[in-house]
């Protein structure tokens, strides 16, 4: 059985201050032994954060990574880096990486590996546009965006990774996928695991579904076969977000 992760992403909000007040807020509401809790957040607020979660279950998580080592990159921040501050796992992939810091599958591709040979646990996203949606080519470029971003990936190091599926129009626009597309998108990546890596690997592997995510559907989203969690943007910055970690109790 899939243990269940709920992972914030954080984007860019919170001044280390302010990161601070929001973890000692939701210190006491982020409880929930049967699933993996995971906040992702700006590198600057890493250490604030990790002085409070110290000691409880939440895990640290970081947005980006670059794929060198070390050296001339200026701006950038290396796995050794993150390692070194305590940083479990990292979120890559994300639309608006693709988008707006024009990461293409190669780079992705590239943190991926990066970030397995020095031992974190991944959160990949992939997600598909309004209009590739609209001209029901959903799937193939979702399989497209996982077969380009495991290349070299080995099985063992396969099942590490964390798959997010984060349609874009769902995104940050209170548009949530069905729980029908949501799930339907998600057994689809498994799918696409196990012609990658096989049966055993695919059960294994956890996908969340990220999109507008909120208290109010989260319980459905949760229930489904296929659907090991979520990746949670705006509601991840509010007390909400504890409603999200204990979602059976909604
Ligand atoms: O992009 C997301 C998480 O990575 C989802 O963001 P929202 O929950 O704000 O829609």
């Amino acid at each position: 059985m899939r243990r269940k992760i709920i992972a914030g992403n954080w984007k860019m909000n919170m001044t280390p201050t302010e990161a601070k007040a929001l973890a000692t807020t939701l210190a006491p509401l982020v409880k929930n032994p049967e699933v993996d809790v995971v906040y992702c957040v700006p590198f600057i607020d890493i250490f604030p954060v990790k002085e409070v979660i110290a000691g409880t279950a939440v895990h640290l998580g970081a947005e980006n990574v670059y794929f060198e080592e070390k050296g001339a990159f200026t701006g950038e921040t290396s796995p050794a880096m993150l390692k070194d501050a305590g940083v479990e796992y990292v979120i890559i992939g994300h639309s608006e990486r693709r988008e707006y810091f024009h990461e293409t599958d190669e780079i992705i591709n590239k943190k991926l590996l990066k970030l397995l040979e020095h031992q974190f646990k991944p959160i990949l996203c992939c997600g598909e546009s309004l209009a590739q949606r609209e001209a029901g080519v959903t799937m193939d470029f979702i399989r497209m965006q996982l077969k380009l971003a495991f290349q070299g990936v080995s099985a063992s190091d396969a099942a590490k990774v964390t798959i997010a599926y984060e349609p874009i129009w769902a995104i940050g626009t209170g548009k949530t996928a069905t729980v029908a597309q949501a799930e339907e998108v998600c057994r689809g990546i498994r799918e696409t695991v196990k012609e990658l890596y096989g049966e055993a690997i695919a059960e294994e592997i956890r996908i969340q579904y990220g999109g507008s995510m909120n208290e109010k559907n989260c319980k459905e989203l949760l229930a489904e076969p296929d659907i090991d969690g979520g990746l949670i943007g705006g509601a991840s910055l509010k007390p909400e977000f504890g409603h999200i970690v204990n979602y059976k109790a909604l």
